[in-house]
């Protein structure tokens, strides 16, 4: 009786271990199917089912801890620390590269995809419409693109290109590594630091009327400093002689030749892509046609993914097959600008006048807005 009832135990006993034998595989195979897919590297692939991420608060945030944190250090298997698997900023979790990591520029790859210098940047301008340009591609099924900016080629070069690439989200063959960071463009080092990662990156601008991108830029300031003296008194010398003041930054970074100019002393026109700011408003699949064909990539975003959000005023994309929100950028991208009087407005049309002519002529292209 004992006996039989020492074989029914080690019989449940046999059981059960073969039961969690059973489980522990199905899990593993999920697991391994999951990331097969590309889908436990990347949440980040912006399904554009997810609800909208403001990355202007999130780098701002950033920015504070970055200000905060102690230089890069390594962790112990010798790698940076690295972002979220995003990319983006929206988690504070430092995520350890999972395959090989090794050094002398060999990129830092697994089984599911490889981290890579980004081969396409959009490097500026701050509030011509880039955030908007970025989430667009996302959709794009060969684009994978670090969420927040990393700001590497201004703010951080000394952590070095290894902390660089680590940024960047793992891409399969033939998907595009993408960033962006609108102070680039002003950045007087960024063109030789671009290169000496790649001469052969493709660079984005998206810019947009001086004077409003000075009214946007100007707008996002009084939105965390309520107490900023006006418009017209900073962007005036000083009234009586009615001077523009361009060591005003608002000002400074519309002189999209000047900027041009430096660019042009490292790379080619033939790399650069100038989308107009206006026109990723008004046609936006017209402007990424454009974007696409640039970057050698099948015409995948289209006009069936927007639609005008009347209440945005904006551009927003369409809601995908099995999600509920449709997506438009956050709060801080279309906010209403302040009503700056009308000479003010005619002097700092007056005053980029002959710069924005140059640059038309340097591009080949006229934006209109004159
Ligand atoms: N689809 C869509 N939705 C919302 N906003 C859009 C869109 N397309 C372009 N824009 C314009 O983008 C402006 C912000 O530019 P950036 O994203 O380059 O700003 S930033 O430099 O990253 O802060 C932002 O400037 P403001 O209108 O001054 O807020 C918008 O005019």
């Amino acid at each position: 009786m004992g006996c039989s009832g020492c074989r029914v135990r080690f019989n449940f006993a046999k059981a059960l271990s073969k039961v969690s034998v059973f489980f522990t595989m199905v899990l593993i195979f999920t697991y391994l199917f999951y990331c097969l897919t590309g889908l436990c590297d990347s949440a980040p692939r912006a399904s554009y089912s997810q609800p909208p991420v403001d990355y202007d608060i999130l780098d701002g945030h950033r920015r504070i801890l970055d200000d905060l944190r102690e230089p890069a250090r390594l962790l112990p298997g010798g790698a940076p620390p690295q972002r979220n698997r995003t990319g983006s900023a929206d988690a504070a979790q430092v995520d350890a590269p999972k395959g090989g990591v090794q050094s002398g520029g060999i990129p830092v790859s697994n089984t599911f995809g490889t981290k890579r210098f980004p081969q396409a940047i959009i490097i500026g301008v701050k509030k011509g419409g880039t955030r908007a340009l970025l989430e667009f591609l996302r959709i794009h099924p060969d684009v994978r693109a670090v969420g927040a900016e990393p700001h590497f080629f201004d703010r951080f070069y000394d952590k070095g290109l290894e902390w660089y690439r680590n940024l960047m989200p793992r891409t399969l063959d033939g998907q595009i590594t993408m960033e962006k960071t609108p102070s680039y463009f002003v950045t007087k080092e960024a063109p030789s630091r671009v290169c000496t990662m790649n001469c052969q990156t493709k660079l984005i601008v998206v810019v947009r009327d001086p004077v409003t991108r000075a009214i946007s830029d100007y707008t996002q300031t009084l939105s965390k400093n309520p107490a900023l003296p006006s418009f017209q008194s900073l962007a005036l010398k000083n009234s009586s002689t009615g001077l523009i003041d361009t060591s005003w930054s608002a000002v400074r970074i519309g002189l999209y030749a000047k900027h041009l100019e430096n660019w042009l002393q490292y790379f080619p026109l033939s790399h650069f892509l100038f989308v107009s700011g206006e026109r990723l408003v008004s046609d936006p699949a017209g402007e990424m046609g454009r974007v696409q064909d640039f970057l050698g990539l099948k015409r995948v975003v289209s006009d069936k993914h927007f639609y005008f959000n009347e209440t945005k005023g904006f551009p927003c994309l369409k809601k995908p097959e099995g999600s509920s929100r449709p997506r438009c950028l956050g709060k801080s991208k279309g906010r209403p600008h302040p009503q700056i009087p009308s000479e003010i407005l005619q002097r700092l049309r007056d005053f980029y006048k002959p710069f924005n002519h140059r640059f038309y002529q340097m591009t080949g292209l006229d934006f209109g807005w004159d």
